[in-house]
């Protein structure tokens, strides 16, 4: 995707934005609500039109080879509902005949582990089920890529675990996966790389490692020492910003590469504290740094 601009109106939903997704990765789009993911992924699949910008997907262009792609994508869309008496077995046949892709249904039951699940109702399963059965249903035929949007809203922590241990096997099988997410948690342990998209606007994309440490923001580490320790002689330590004690408690900070020389220094000194604890900065942290809100806060206009 380059330069992607979307309007609606006078209003733009999304604004100059580029990213590039690798081949069997797992790839986030980040961000608050109506910061443009769902219609920069429905542009992605054909289901929108783009204002202006060049779109290649596995070599289409979703806007005028919607059709070839249809046979290489699979989608869940956000809020996905399915007619609640309709039976799993059933919804795998009606989505299989619509994909208009060979499939084999009992492959399929069995490859997402839904055989007591077969003959029941859509309305009858439970939220992480239902997750389960829309990730069959989007990655029924082997597409080469599948796009999710929202997968694990609603859902409890262990559902919502179990679904990105899907994801990761989906992954792992060699299909690419673009995610759409507003859950911190859920970028910075499933994703291999995030996008992170606030107002329109794609403001950083990088893996969650890279985006942590490239955001400038120090390293803090703590531990305790109750003797008549000082810990001044951290200052001459290669990287090291500050290093105060207050109580029994000795903080130091600089960055990530300050722990192994701190480490090294206290032990040198014959000092080894049991509770040397490092705390990096959160993908929250970089969120906040780049956006100038918090994921969960309502975006400021
Ligand atoms: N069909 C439409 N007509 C007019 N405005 C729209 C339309 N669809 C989306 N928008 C606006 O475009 C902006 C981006 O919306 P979009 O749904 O892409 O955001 P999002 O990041 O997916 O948000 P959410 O997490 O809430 O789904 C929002 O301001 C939204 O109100």
């Amino acid at each position: 995707m380059e330069n992607l601009h979307k309007s609606y109106g006078q209003q733009a939903a999304v604004s100059d934005v580029s990213f590039e997704v690798r081949r069997r990765e797992i790839f986030g789009i980040l961000g608050s609500n109506g910061a443009g993911k769902t219609t920069a992924v429905e542009i992605l699949q054909g289901l929108r039109d783009r204002t202006s910008g060049h779109v290649s997907v596995l070599g289409l262009d979703p806007a005028r080879e919607k059709n070839q792609l249809r046979r290489k994508l699979g989608s869940q869309l956000q809020s996905a509902a399915l007619p609640e008496r309709l039976r799993v077995v059933e919804a795998i046949k009606l989505f299989a005949h619509t994909r208009n892709v060979p499939v084999d249904v009992e492959a399929t039951i069995g490859t997402w582990g839904l055989e007591t699940l077969r003959n029941r109702a859509f309305g009858s399963l439970s939220g992480g089920e239902q997750q389960r059965l829309f990730v069959a249903l989007a990655l029924l035929g082997d597409p080469e890529l599948v796009l999710l949007d929202e997968l694990t809203t609603g859902l409890d922590p262990s559902a919502r675990h179990a679904t990105w241990d899907l994801i990761r096997e989906v992954r792992d099988r060699g299909t690419t996966v673009v995610l759409v997410t507003h859950f911190m948690d859920e970028a910075e342990l499933l994703c291999d790389r995030v996008a992170i998209m606030d107002r329109g606007k794609m403001v950083a994309c990088d893996t969650p490692g890279g985006l942590t440490a490239g955001s400038g923001k120090p390293v803090t580490i703590t531990f305790s020492t109750t003797n008549g320790y000082r810990p001044d002689h951290l200052l001459a330590v290669p990287g090291v910003e500050s290093a105060t004690r207050a109580g029994d408690t000795v903080t130091v900070t600089g960055p990530g590469q300050t722990v192994v020389h701190v480490a090294a220094a206290l032990a040198e000194h014959g000092v080894a504290p049991a509770d040397y604890r490092t705390h990096y900065p959160s993908l929250e942290d970089v969120f906040l740094s780049m956006t100038g809100h918090r994921l969960s806060e309502k975006v400021p206009s």
